[in-house]
């Protein structure tokens, strides 16, 4: 069988904490484990108290999961149709949940887009509204895989800006070595294993020196 991960022990109480790493070290894999999108092979992860294995619906009810490519997440032609389908969960009539998207639209300066399609979205916009659909669905936790990557200078500092903001817990991903310096932890992943674990600006000196010896 292939090993993504090696052991792996970490408690993350953090309100922020930033995963960084080289491609291929196991960030993202580590990532998803966090909201049982895989499952470990060994051993346990629980969020809040719950195994994502034995629970995997719980986990993702408290657990919203950002991509990188907002594609991967946005399936309904236009944005308020979207946002509604996110809120699908909630308990509300079709007349409310539209209500609702909107006004999540307008929380995000997206409600000029409500009906237009999604095509016609930039990336900065659609991962917008992506994380919006995300967070329109009440998680505690968030957690983004790289959701800065596609993006320009001003849209990475919007949405890093959000991310960061954010109430909820945050697990973030990410290559943008900015965004990771203002997270409270960071884990630097090298081949599958936690190769530092600690305050943002020693755990990213301890990735240059990684990179560049
Ligand atoms: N489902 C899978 N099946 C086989 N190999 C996988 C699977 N998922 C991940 N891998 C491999 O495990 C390794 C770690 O992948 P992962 O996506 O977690 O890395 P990453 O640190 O997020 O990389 P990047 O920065 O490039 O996104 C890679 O070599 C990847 O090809």
């Amino acid at each position: 069988m292939l090993r993504i991960l090696g052991p792996v022990d970490l408690t993350l109480t953090e309100h922020r904490v930033a995963f960084i790493g080289s491609n291929g070290s196991g960030k993202s894999t580590l990532a998803r484990l966090v909201n049982g999108l895989v499952t470990p092979s060994r051993g346990t992860v629980e969020v809040d108290g719950i195994d994502v294995t034995e629970d995997a619906a719980a986990v993702r009810r408290r657990v919203g999961f950002a991509f990188t490519d907002p594609e991967a997440q946005l399936v309904m032609p236009t944005p308020a149709e979207d946002l509604a389908l996110s809120l699908r969960r909630s308990g509300a009539d079709k007349a409310q949940r539209r209500a609702m998207a909107l006004a999540a639209l307008a929380e995000h300066g997206l409600e000029h887009l409500a009906d237009t399609s999604v095509h016609a979205l930039s990336g900065g916009q659609k991962q917008m509204l992506a994380l919006a659909g995300v967070l329109a669905t009440g998680p505690r936790i968030v957690v983004a895989d790289e959701p800065t990557t596609l993006l320009d200078l001003r849209n990475t500092r919007r949405i890093g800006d959000l991310l960061l903001g954010l109430e909820q817990r945050l697990v973030l991903v990410t290559h943008d070595l900015d965004l990771a310096a203002r997270c409270d932890r960071v884990v630097v992943v090298e081949d599958g294993a936690v190769a530092y674990d600690g305050a943002p600006d020693d755990a990213i000196a301890h990735y240059r020196a990684l990179v560049a010896p």
